[in-house]
């Protein structure tokens, strides 16, 4: 969690986690601890408990908030952070008998969020979010609290205006959803000139915490490309590699997956994911230390599931120096990687990362010794811009020979909008690559033909005939006949 670092002496927490049986929701209080973390309060105390069933005014029994409202005096606390979400008047009851603030779940991961939003459209998602979870307690009133100054659960939306006046909310709503709108059209734009420009892209997704960003920041460290410098201060989480062993990728880094996420943030955090669905691999970064490892493998990929990703995916299993688990590749069949376990941060096994990527990526990967003709200066301009030249030389006529490193559809793509045949520029077998493989129902199809086309009456004449003349057996026997 290097994201941000907090201002001194966060707020003092005091934690609220509580079994609720009618909710089977196990062991979460590990993961509960980390957000708190995050959200950068100190923790003074955990209280937990079970109950049935939650209670209608405080959520916990009357008994255990009296237990709570007694440590917030002991302690000191500033604020009681619930494992739960709590109604907005379960919220104002709590508040004022525990004569301290009260956030809830869904609270603390919008405040997270808006810590962490660092594109102009996550801020202004994070923003509409917490209005509209706010919008729901705006009754509530403040009078009976203390006015905090940037406190955490109160981040972004000026407290005040919300205090006195409903109606700028509503305003304040509308103006965030239209410039959303403006904002997503743009980015739809920019995604499309990213993906036109761009060869091979990776994305690192993965549960909270899991090291996407340390995995991020080695492989951009290791692997630094010239014109990184410029990429690197527009966007954070891409990077150029020159990845030794691979090739020029673009590695993007993404927001960690949270259990349970607050419904009013899914859409914002579809909305980011929804670009990884155009990277060519997912390395899907796994806390192979956490007790929680399993029950996090299948957030992300019910969440995968949910978006359609169809991307291939490659286990990366971190953290190995915790767990003692050596380096080593698992494959699925041979060639085809489905695991690797690294340590981003002990820097073990980043060579095996970069084979596992290689194998799957090769596959997309060719070299072509393109013949450049005369007129194709646009051609050549291109692919030097897409940066996949690795030479440049000249046939004994002095025709100009450019090496290429490419997936063979960008180059059918980028010939045929230049109109120049492939078989015209590449040697044959080269040529060949461009040509889309058949799927293995196509190939039923064209022997499917070949049958229709055997079995017209005029054409198995013709055809007998061929087999007679072919068929040395026949001939002989002819001959002895004669
Ligand atoms: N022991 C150990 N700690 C690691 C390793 N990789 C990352 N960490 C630590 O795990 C914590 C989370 O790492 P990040 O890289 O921020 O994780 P992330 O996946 O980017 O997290 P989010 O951005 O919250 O989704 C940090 O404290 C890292 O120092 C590793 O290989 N071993
Ligand atoms: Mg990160």
């Amino acid at each position: 969690m290097d994201y941000f670092d907090r201002h001194e002496g966060g707020e003092r927490a005091i934690l609220v986690h509580l079994e609720i049986r009618q909710i089977s929701d196990p062991d979460d209080l590990e993961e509960f601890k980390l957000l708190v973390d995050s959200a950068g309060a100190k923790q003074l105390a955990v209280i937990t408990g079970s109950r049935q069933k939650p209670d209608a005014k405080y959520f916990i029994g009357s008994g255990k908030a009296q237990e709570i409202a007694e440590q917030v005096q002991a302690l000191e606390a500033d604020i009681v952070i619930f494992n739960h979400s709590l109604t907005p008047s379960q919220e104002r009851n709590l508040e004022t008998l525990l004569q301290c603030r009260v956030l809830d779940r869904t609270g603390l991961i919008l405040d997270i969020f808006a810590q962490r939003a660092r594109t102009y459209e996550g801020k202004l998602q994070v923003e509409l979010a917490q209005l509209n979870h706010l919008a729901t307690r705006l009754v509530r009133g403040w009078t009976h609290l203390e006015r905090q100054k940037g406190g955490i659960g109160l981040r972004g939306p000026g407290e005040t205006q919300l205090e006195t006046d409903r109606r700028l909310l509503q305003i304040r709503v509308t103006q965030l959803k239209a410039r959303l709108d403006k904002v997503k059209q743009t980015r739809a734009q920019g995604r499309a000139k990213r993906q036109k420009s761009d060869v091979l892209t990776v994305s690192l997704v993965g549960y909270t915490n899991a090291g996407k960003s340390s995995l991020f920041n080695r492989l951009a460290d290791e692997n630094i490309y010239a014109a990184n410098q410029l990429f690197a201060t527009l966007d954070p989480t891409l990077r150029r590699l020159d990845w030794q062993g691979v090739g020029r990728v673009v590695l993007v880094d993404t927001v960690g997956f949270v259990r349970h996420l607050p419904h009013e943030l899914v859409e914002s955090f579809h909305a980011t994911l929804e670009e990884t669905l155009e990277a060519d691999l997912l390395l899907h970064v796994i806390d192979s230390s956490s007790p929680d490892m399993h029950e996090q493998i299948e957030a992300v990929k019910s969440v995968l599931a949910e978006i359609n990703s169809d991307v291939p995916v490659l286990n990366v299993y971190n953290k190995i120096d915790l767990t003692g688990e050596p380096a080593h590749i698992n494959y699925s069949e041979p060639g085809v990687p489905s695991r690797v376990y690294v340590s981003a941060k002990a820097d073990l096994g980043m060579s095996m990362l970069t084979t596992a990527v290689q194998q799957l990526l090769t596959g997309k990967l060719s070299t072509f010794e393109l013949t450049l003709p005369y007129d194709a200066g646009n051609l050549k301009n291109e692919l030097y811009r897409l940066d996949v030249v690795e030479q440049e030389s000249y046939d004994e006529s002095g025709h100009e020979i450019l090496t290429l490193r490419l997936p063979a559809d960008k180059l059918q793509q980028l010939l045929g909008q230049s109109n120049i045949d492939p078989f015209a520029v590449l040697p044959k077998e080269q040529a060949e690559l461009l040509i889309p493989k058949l799927e293995p129902f196509e190939q039923e199809l064209k022997q499917e033909a070949e049958q229709a086309l055997l079995s017209d009456s005029n054409l198995k004449e013709d055809f007998a005939d061929y087999e007679l003349e072919a068929e040395p057996t026949s001939l002989t026997e002819q001959e002895s006949n004669d």
